[in-house]
């Protein structure tokens, strides 16, 4: 049997890639009040917002407030987006711990997201990944598409490598390969991976599953089995892109935890204490929450 890593950490995108998508606006304190709970659930790396155009992303208009009104604890790291200066120099001042830059490995894609190509895109992140440096932050690249595109199809490991050279020219400290739409199955995914770690060591590569297709804990089970120990997941299972028609969330953390914690693996993370915010957050939007784990353990709750 392969030998699985003992720890994985998580990345909580819930506020971020949770909430970006949601079409009636979560409040600041709300999305405050989301990241403590996820720190008291033990969570140490929160995406909290991205300093992206409100034009093109209302929900996230709020950036600098939600930073200002955060609870910050030592030892919990708090990223936000970025897509290009204008939005580092947004950021900056919010005392980010890390910023991730946003690339995609499909080319219609790029260009529906962010609005120009995946050449221009790398040109617009090179000042901004010097900047970040200087200012002492580490920098994530996120690459979507990584197996998938809603408007070109199927995306080819060759794809995927072209751009992870791309992000590491440009000094992009660590690689989040991000499957957008949900539809890669786990060989695609272990392809993907191989190519990124051609490039970047185990502890600089993650994975971003959606469950659009209910593949997201396989993916992860076979990332684990090459050794890759930091997944992004979102709590209750939120999200979606909003250039990405048809996708639904993100793994929820919950049922990552719940995974993790049978194969023995440590997160840190206190499944009942998640299970809570999710709760919270789920309550927030008028929904329950779309985490497997977390209705059963509200459901047992209940009795
Ligand atoms: C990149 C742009 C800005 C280009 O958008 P653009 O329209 O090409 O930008 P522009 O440079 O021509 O500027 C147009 C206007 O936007 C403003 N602007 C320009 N930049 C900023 C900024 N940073 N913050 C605030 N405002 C900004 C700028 O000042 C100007 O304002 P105006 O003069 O019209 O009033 C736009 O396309 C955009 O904001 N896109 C964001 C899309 C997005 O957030 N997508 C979701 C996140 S990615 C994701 O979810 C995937 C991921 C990471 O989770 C992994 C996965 O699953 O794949």
């Amino acid at each position: 049997m392969t030998s699985l890593p003992t720890h994985v950490t998580l990345v909580d995108v819930g506020p971020r890639d949770g909430l970006q998508n949601e079409k009636e606006l979560v409040s600041t304190a709300d999305k405050a009040s989301l990241v403590t709970r996820l720190q008291d659930a033990g969570l140490k790396e929160i995406e909290v917002t991205s300093f992206v155009s409100p034009k093109w992303v209302p929900q996230m208009a709020d950036n600098t407030a939600v930073m200002a009104a955060i609870e910050r604890r030592p030892g919990v790291r708090h990223s936000v987006l970025v897509p290009n200066m204008k939005g580092l120099e947004g950021a900056l001042p919010t005392r980010p711990d890390e910023v991730v830059v946003f690339a995609a490995a499909s080319e219609a894609f790029s260009q529906k997201n962010i609005n120009c190509s995946i050449e221009e895109s790398i040109e617009r992140f090179a000042p901004v990944v010097a900047a970040a440096h200087e200012a002492g932050l580490k920098v994530r690249g996120a690459l979507s598409c990584a197996v998938g595109c809603p408007y070109q199809g199927e995306v080819s490991a060759d794809e995927v490598e072209r751009v992870v050279r791309l992000l590491k020219a440009i000094g992009v400290d660590h690689l989040g390969v991000a499957d957008t739409i949900g539809v890669g199955t786990p060989r695609q995914v272990q392809a993907a991976m191989a190519r990124a770690l051609k490039h970047y060591p185990l502890v600089e590569v993650s994975g971003h599953f959606h469950d659009t297709y209910g593949q997201a804990l396989t993916n992860i089970y076979a990332c684990l089995e090459m050794g890759i120990h930091t997944f992004d997941a979102s709590v209750a299972g939120l999200g979606g892109c909003p250039y990405a028609k048809g996708a639904t969330g993100n793994v929820a953390t919950e049922d990552v935890v719940f995974m993790l914690n049978g194969l023995g693996i440590e997160t840190g993370i206190d499944l009942d204490r998640l299970v809570d915010a999710g709760a919270f957050i789920a309550d927030v939007l008028g929904r329950p929450p779309a985490s497997r784990v977390a209705r059963a353990v509200l459901a047992k709750r209940k009795g």
